[in-house]
């Protein structure tokens, strides 16, 4: 079968990402890839590495079969317009990573119907450990089923419904960020006790993977894991708690709740 092109319209962070992670997988070449953006000189050390590179949406568009849209919300109904004359809707399947805009806001803008399969990845797809959520107003089930496989190769993914996208952009999207500052804290707190910053971050880090490893690999609940720690009288439970008595578990939910409901209102305020 012949291989798809791709076109990353708005290659920043997560459309680079997404393009890394789709080379490292070995699923596509780098000429397979088209990345745009306005400022297309910041994309040169990516042409170098075999990338095609422009600022000609449409003309990237009319070169592709599959069309990742990575704008920011704000940047969306200005590259619709830009991109509606090259759209073909018997060609062209979308894949919009754009949080807070549903498939049906997309067709709305756009004026016709065309096939869009919302992802949500996070950044860790540049490295093959995205968590990828997956959803579809429009688009077939081959579609579908096409864009899971796609993410699978660059990490886990999963179907949901397209109701609940801005609470996986907070769980999944956001929440790279919010395991990237506890484990940063933690480093902090090695550093306290005693540790060079680089090695305590290093602790740090490795001390995370074990712990959600222990999840993934052996399907438990976190309690049951905490269990095995927290001896009794010890100082696992000592810390804890004082981190219970201080908000830990209350700042995540509250701030997790904040986030989702942020990235329903993004488009929305535009
Ligand atoms: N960052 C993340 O972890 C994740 C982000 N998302 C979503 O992905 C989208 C992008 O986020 P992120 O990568 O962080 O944002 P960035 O600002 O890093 O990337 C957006 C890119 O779009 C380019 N751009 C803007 N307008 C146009 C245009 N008209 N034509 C072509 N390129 C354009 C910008 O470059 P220039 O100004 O040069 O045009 C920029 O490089 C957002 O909707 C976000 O919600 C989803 C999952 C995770
Ligand atoms: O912060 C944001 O709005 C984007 C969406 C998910 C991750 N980054």
């Amino acid at each position: 079968m012949k291989t798809k092109r791709v076109t990353i319209l708005g290659s920043g962070n997560i459309g680079l990402s997404l393009a890394k992670g789709l080379v490292k997988a070995g699923i596509y070449q780098p000429d397979n890839i088209t990345l745009t953006r306005r400022n297309v000189k910041a994309l040169q050390s990516y042409a170098n590495d075999g990338y095609n590179i422009t600022n000609d949406n449409a003309a990237a568009v009319a070169n592709s079969d599959i069309v990742v849209i990575a704008v920011l919300p704000q940047q969306l109904n200005g590259l619709l317009d830009n991109i509606k004359l090259s759209l073909k809707a018997s060609e062209h399947l979308i894949i919009s990573v754009v949080s807070g805009v549903s498939c049906a806001d997309i067709c709305s803008h756009l004026g016709f119907d065309v096939q869009i399969v919302r992802a949500m990845p996070n950044t860790a797809i540049a490295i093959g450990h995205s968590m990828t959520c997956i959803a579809s107003g429009n688009a077939s089930n081959e579609n579908v089923t096409l864009v899971k496989s796609l993410f699978d190769t660059v990490g886990v993914s999963i179907v949901i419904n397209e109701e609940l996208m801005t609470s996986a952009t907070a769980l999944c999207a956001c929440g790279i960020a919010f395991f990237l500052r506890s484990i940063r804290a933690a480093s902090q707190g090695g550093t306290e006790i005693g540790f060079h910053a680089h090695d305590a971050l290093k602790m740090a880090a490795q001390t995370a993977k074990g712990a959600a490893n222990l999840l993934l690999q052996l399907a438990s609940h976190p309690e049951q894991e905490i269990d095995k720690v927290t001896s009794p009288k010890g100082c696992t439970i000592a810390g804890l708690n004082e981190m219970e008595h201080n908000g830990f578990s209350s700042a995540l939910i509250k701030g997790i709740k904040t986030s989702a409901e942020k990235a329903g209102a993004l488009y929305k305020s535009e």
